[in-house]
């Protein structure tokens, strides 16, 4: 099904699909939301900043165990990078954090309430974890539909386009937008209930280099300038270095590193992988060699150093007189050290808490 089928009853809290079934961009609702209120964007002061608190969350599908007693938290007035690589747990801790997803054991609560206690869901979190709209509806009819079930004013639909750039698109049809612009629509679908906290799973999927930009500077003005709770999911930490303040870090549905990115960036003592290029590389290879380094000789007069600076190599190679006609760093230190914590954990979650098989992967 590529569009929400019953409107956007199927959100949370008046939602009839099964327990297990994948929502989409929401700004949610529960029937008792539906007297109308007006809602001024822009202004923080009706906002009340929200922390979100994860404590002990676990969640397992069959043998597999998706999340794995996770604790972090998630602050107010700044974008937390929630990273880790292909089937860590993310998703289905997000499902947890908005009550799409039972827990097995464990709480995640906005200032102490649980989703499904939240007495205006709507107002407090809006959420992005699926793009999917109805194709021959337009993106501010869309819009509409969701602010009418919602009890909000539908002039919501025009000032949530406005903010994520889609004026001009607006009367487009939605089955007519790129990826980009679905992102965006559902970017604003979370943003109808102007809420304090945003939870987004992978919105820079798709995107290209431009709209990758844009969510940049849009999610850090939504968590900077107004104060928002934002968590987003990624599983590229290149992506997140710009973007988050902070960075909760999962493997194998564990906690393997929560911190700001100048704490993960001073554990990962800057060195990462270098490359140089030299007429003189087989000698080069041979000093940097000998003076402790890891090199490996690419053939082409190329040389990859591992944890090393460009300032390490460049200065050996000027104290052996040696001509270099390139040097760069290849990776960061931080996406090294992202690596070296997730490494052998994409794809799949840990196995049940079996003592003799704890820390392996499927
Ligand atoms: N409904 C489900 N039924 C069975 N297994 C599931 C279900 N949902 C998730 N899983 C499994 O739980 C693990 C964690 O999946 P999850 O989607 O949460 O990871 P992720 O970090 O979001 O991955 P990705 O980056 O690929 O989206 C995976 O092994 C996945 O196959």
């Amino acid at each position: 099904m590529l569009w929400a089928p019953g409107e956007p009853t199927t959100a949370p809290g008046v939602r009839r699909g099964t327990p297990g079934s994948r929502c989409r961009a929401v700004g949610w609702l529960r029937p008792d939301d539906e007297e109308e209120t007006a809602i001024h964007p822009g202004s923080s002061t009706h906002r009340d900043p929200v922390r979100i608190e994860v404590r002990g969350l676990t969640k397992s599908f069959g043998a597999v165990r998706a999340v794995d007693d996770l604790t972090f938290t998630v602050e107010p007035g700044s974008v937390t990078g929630f990273l880790g690589p292909n089937g860590a747990g993310k998703t289905t801790t997000l499902r947890m954090v908005l009550g799409l997803e039972r827990p097995d054991a464990g709480t995640a609560t906005f200032d102490g309430v649980t989703y499904p206690a939240l007495p205006a869901p709507v107002r407090t979190v809006g959420a992005v974890l699926e793009t999917a709209f109805h194709p021959a509806r337009s993106g501010r009819n869309h819009l509409r539909v969701y602010c009418r079930a919602a009890g909000l004013p539908t002039a919501r639909a025009d000032e949530v386009l406005a903010q994520v750039g889609l004026t001009d698109a607006g009367g487009r049809r939605a089955g007519g937008y790129s990826l980009g612009m679905r992102q965006r629509l559902a970017l604003a679908t979370a943003l109808l209930g102007d809420p304090a906290v945003l939870v987004l799973d992978e919105p820079a999927n798709g995107l290209d280099p431009e709209g990758i930009q844009w969510l940049r500077g849009f999610l850090r003005h939504l968590a900077h300038d107004e104060g928002r709770t934002v968590l987003v999911s990624s599983h590229l930490l290149a992506e997140m270095e710009q973007t988050a303040d902070r960075v909760v870090i999962v493997g194998a549905g564990r906690l393997v590193r929560e911190g700001s990115i100048a704490e993960l960036r001073s554990g990962a003592q800057g060195a990462g992988s270098v490359v140089v290029r030299s007429p003189e590389a087989d000698r080069l290879a041979q000093i940097l060699g000998s003076a402790g380094f890891t090199v490996t000789p690419d053939g082409d007069g190329l040389v990859t150093v591992a944890a090393a600076t460009p300032a390490d190599v460049g200065a050996r190679a000027f104290q052996a007189g040696v001509e270099l006609h390139e040097l760069r760093a290849e990776t960061s230190g931080l996406e090294d050290l992202y690596f070296r914590l997730t490494s052998g954990q994409e794809q799949f979650a840990a196995p049940h808490p079996d003592p003799t098989t704890q820390g392996a992967t499927r």
